[in-house]
């Protein structure tokens, strides 16, 4: 197990409304950055207005700090958050072929949705006051079925699909653990050796994938992610980035 890593700090909580709501309350006080975590949620929210549940055993944490940087900067923490994460799964579970990033920030485990992550930014005269990772694994259990938005990936566990039973607290130290290194890595080099890391570990890369907001259907070849994070694809009209959509396979 790793230690956890200095100059974090940490909160368990028994159950908040959302810990995204919770870093929101403690930022202005925030002297460090801090993860927060949660045994239940009962207003816990995904991307997108949607809601987040958790089953008893699953994780629900977030990550609140006062980064530098123009918020567009800072917004590309989620690329680091994935990377966290993935290496907290490996960390924990020995290495697994099936793990995959999903652009924006999902995990997939065999092709499943094993974990969510969530950016919320406040912003101040001069950049972003306070920036909020929140972050759900489905340790033990899925969300029912009927939570589910039509054309979702499936979601998976990670005990159903390696056998291994982590707990929350775990998994905190190991995704703490790993954050750091990431965010040290970003902090001194930049987004690019993030951007390249995250793309050996991209799902669908070079395939056809399609790409959907509120008012648009981008169907084209997954090329790459661009220097800013978005997603690059080769469409029948030409190349398109897109900064922000739900991607389907
Ligand atoms: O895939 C998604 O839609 C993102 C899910 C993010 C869920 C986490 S659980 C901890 C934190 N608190 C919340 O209310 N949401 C995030």
């Amino acid at each position: 197990m790793s230690e956890w890593p200095e100059g974090y700090g940490r909160s368990l909580l028994e159950e908040v409304d959302s810990t995204l709501d919770e870093a929101a309350r403690r930022a202005p006080t925030l002297t460090g950055p801090e993860w927060i975590m949660a045994k239940r949620q009962t207003k816990g929210r995904g991307r997108r207005g949607r809601a987040w549940k958790e089953p008893k055993g699953n994780f629900a944490a977030t990550l609140v700090m006062r980064p530098d940087g123009a918020p567009e900067q800072v917004a590309l923490r989620s690329f680091v958050a994935s990377l966290a994460l993935h290496d907290a799964c490996v960390a924990l579970c020995g290495e697994t072929a099936g793990l995959s990033l999903k652009w924006p920030n999902d995990v997939l485990l065999n092709g499943g949705k094993l974990a969510g992550i969530l950016l919320e930014s406040a912003g101040a005269a001069d950049g972003v006051s306070h920036l909020s990772i929140g972050i759900g694994v489905n340790l033990i259990e899925t969300p029912m079925q009927e939570w589910l938005e039509p054309g979702a990936v499936w979601p998976v566990s990670l005990l159903s699909e390696t056998g291994v039973h982590v707990t929350p607290e775990d998994f905190l130290t190991e995704l703490a653990a790993a954050y750091d290194r990431y965010e040290t890595q970003f902090v001194t080099y930049g987004f690019e050796p993030i951007r390249t890391a995250w793309l050996a570990r991209a799902a669908r890369l070079g395939e056809v994938i399609m790409a959907r907001t509120s008012n648009s259907e981008t169907e084209g070849t997954f090329e790459t992610v661009d220097a800013s994070g978005n997603l690059v694809l080769k469409t029948a009209k030409g190349r398109v980035n897109i900064p922000a959509a739900d991607i389907f396979f």
